[in-house]
């Protein structure tokens, strides 16, 4: 910090705002056009890209008008992305340094994750790209189809344990300290390094104006300390003069940060056993970063809410109905989003920044079991199910006519 003060924060905006939309290597990306905040000393040859960040930061007109009346509502969408998560922007700054590791002689075999599906996606897809093996301890059955097709296409080796996150979490951690395996998890502070650009971004795309509120979804909870370290650094450096609230959303099902905020932070944390979600990439009771995210919620006078599965999947589905196509996460952040609003304590005008954290498509099951009706105990009020209609102009009339034109007439 004391070397980027040197320079004042309009010097920042103006470099950071002067590589926006170039392609001069590797600046081009997100989060390599912050290099300097990022990791300054590694040399451009080293670094393993691809251009991740930029990402769209949304203005969510209809869904902030029509269902929270809210005028400012954006989405920030951190999973339109090389492997469809928020994962990609930690992840090449982790990589590339394990590349200049390796490059330098140092004996790193390879590096490896314990993943709900998206950091295991991420990992492999950069190490595939700079010839690095990966590892990846994933859940078995307890992600996605097309979270687990991605490691394996991208050739890594790909091991299925019987036991949930945590469990995956723990043993990594041991098979790390024993074999010269490089852990790519957020306890490694350079993922978080890469991932506190998106909050950098955000700012800058409001021309450096600072939103009241930024909700993120919390898992491991990396992501969110990443978030306020972007922040914080902007008003430290001068580029802002203040930072905004935040929100972390939970599932309930995986909620051990939003125990632990009822009961007044200054009781012991108590990990859980996370229980079955639709948010699957957050079905972690154990969270590595606990600390950090207790740290960042305090300096920023920060919320945490919770979700069920039934408001979650409502939310999700609700914004895709007004044309986004939302992973289950984002649905937890708006549904906490929903809950702050009807509180009050979010107020319609203020400007409020939901971070959507994967592609939709990477949970396509969750929504054809909604759209199904297929999930027992949930009312689905938002389902659309395709209408099944027999090959015949009679009763395609007949169908339009009811379901299409009446609600016009
Ligand atoms: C899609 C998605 N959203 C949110 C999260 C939560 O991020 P964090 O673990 O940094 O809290 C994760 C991973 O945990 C994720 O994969
Ligand atoms: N959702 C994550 C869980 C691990 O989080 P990390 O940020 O500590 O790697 C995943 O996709 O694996």
């Amino acid at each position: 910090m004391e070397a980027l003060k040197k320079f004042d924060g309009q010097y920042w905006k103006n470099l950071f705002d002067s590589r926006v939309g170039k392609t001069t290597w590797p600046y081009g990306s997100g989060v390599w056009s912050k290099k300097e905040w990022v990791l300054p000393e590694i040399d451009s040859d080293h670094i393993v890209s691809a251009f991740e960040g930029n990402s769209n930061l949304f203005w969510a007109e209809r869904y902030g008008k029509t269902v929270l009346g809210m005028n400012d509502l954006w989405v920030k969408h951190c999973g339109i992305s090389h492997t469809g998560s928020f994962k990609d922007l930690g992840m090449t700054v982790l990589v590339s340094q394990v590349n200049r590791l390796r490059k330098l002689g140092k004996p790193v075999v390879g590096v490896g994750c314990a993943s709900t599906g998206d950091t295991s996606a991420a990992l492999s897809a950069y190490c595939a790209a700079a010839g690095i093996p990966a590892i990846v301890f994933l859940p078995a059955n307890r992600i996605s189809m097309a979270q687990l097709v991605q490691p394996i296409a991208n050739g890594a080796k790909v091991i299925s344990l019987d036991t949930d996150f945590d469990g995956c979490m723990q043993l990594i951690r041991e098979v790390t300290a024993e074999l010269p395996i490089y852990l790519a998890n957020s306890l490694n502070s350079l993922r978080l390094e890469g991932q506190k650009t998106a909050a950098i971004e955000i700012l800058q795309q409001f021309d450096w104006e600072v939103p009241d509120w930024v909700i993120v979804p919390g898992g491991n909870l990396g992501n969110i300390y990443a978030f306020y370290k972007g922040f914080q650094m902007c008003k430290e450096l001068g580029l802002v003069d203040r930072i905004p609230r935040m929100v972390c959303a939970q599932a309930q099902n995986a909620n051990p940060l939003y125990l632990h905020y009822k009961a007044g932070w200054d009781t012991e944390f108590k990990p859980v056993t996370a229980g079955t979600t639709f948010a699957s990439a957050i079905q972690i009771g154990d969270p590595v970063s606990i600390d950090r995210a207790i740290f960042a919620l305090k300096n920023c006078d920060g919320i945490v809410e919770e979700a069920s599965e039934e408001e979650l999947m409502d939310a999700m589905s609700q914004a895709d109905l007004t044309g986004m196509f939302i992973c289950p996460h984002t649905g937890v952040a708006l549904a906490a989003l929903i809950k702050l609003r009807n509180s009050g304590v979010i107020q319609p005008n203020d400007r409020t920044v939901v971070v959507s954290t994967a592609h939709g498509l990477k949970f396509t099951q969750s929504k054809i079991d909604y759209h199904s009706n297929a999930i027992p105990d949930m009312a689905s009020r938002f389902a659309n199910p395709p209408i099944e209609v027999k090959a015949d102009f009679g009763a395609v009339m007949d169908v339009l006519q009811k379901r299409v034109l009446s609600e016009y007439q």
